[in-house]
């Protein structure tokens, strides 16, 4: 990343943790852990995202814009942050104007379920981190990517039943885990999984199922 980016990631980071005194949009307020959660945490999957197909990228459940914007940054990729929190996508949609990224990078406050109706299939590359099981987290994605798009899924921990569950409803919304990467950021400490999942097919069934359903009632495999 060129010198230019990280001190644009740095002036949003500063901005971000400068709202956060007045509007709660994340539990770090240390400038150090901020430093190695939003900024190089963000940046961990940048290899994942690199690899997806050119094209729109999109961070479901972005908060204050991570991992978003430092990927939108080092990627330069046409970037839409959703998050459907409208005063956190307002205050993240005001710094990016200030810092003059609003024409790269767009904030929506929809339900990543709703986004379908302007997005359908529209997407090369999706983030999530700290937004839900795996399972859900396919399901939401796979009306968004067109065929060939990744989706690049952050966490921290990761057990095998959560990827097994997964696995047993992928076939079912179209997509499948082509990759699965572990992480030691540079405390030392903090460990996280970079799992990648492609959308290969069409669902089998009709998504988005109605909104709240992927989160609350995560699919089932079908006999
Ligand atoms: C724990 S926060 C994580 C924020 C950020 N990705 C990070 O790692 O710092 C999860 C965010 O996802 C948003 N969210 C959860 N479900 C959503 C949905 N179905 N549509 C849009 N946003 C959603 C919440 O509003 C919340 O801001």
């Amino acid at each position: 990343m060129g010198e230019q980016t990280e001190a644009l990631c740095r002036r949003y980071l500063d901005d971000i943790l400068k709202a956060n005194e007045i509007t709660n949009l994340t539990r770090i307020t240390n400038e150090e852990q901020a430093m190695l959660l939003h900024l190089e945490d963000s940046l961990v999957g940048l290899p994942e995202v690199n690899e997806a197909p050119e094209g729109l990228y999109g961070d479901l459940g972005s908060g204050g814009g991570f991992p978003g914007v430092p990927l939108a940054l080092a990627t330069g990729r046409q970037t839409i942050l959703v998050d459907s929190v409208k005063k956190k996508m307002a205050i993240v949609q005001s710094i990016l104007d200030e810092l003059g990224l609003s024409s790269q990078v767009a904030t929506s406050s929809e339900r990543i379920e709703d986004l379908p109706v302007e997005y359908e299939a529209r997407f090369a590359v999706l983030t999530a981190r700290a937004l839900s099981r795996l399972v859900s987290l396919i399901e939401l994605a796979s009306p968004l990517l067109f065929k060939g798009g990744r989706l690049v899924c952050y966490k921290a921990q990761v057990t095998s039943e959560e990827i097994e569950e997964a696995k047993a409803v992928q076939d079912l919304v179209g997509m499948k885990l082509v990759s699965q990467r572990e992480a030691l950021l540079s405390d030392r400490e903090t460990k996280r999984t970079i799992l990648v999942f492609e959308k290969v097919a069409r669902p089998r069934i009709k998504l988005p199922r109605r909104v709240g359903l992927a989160q609350k009632q995560p699919l089932k495999p079908r006999p």
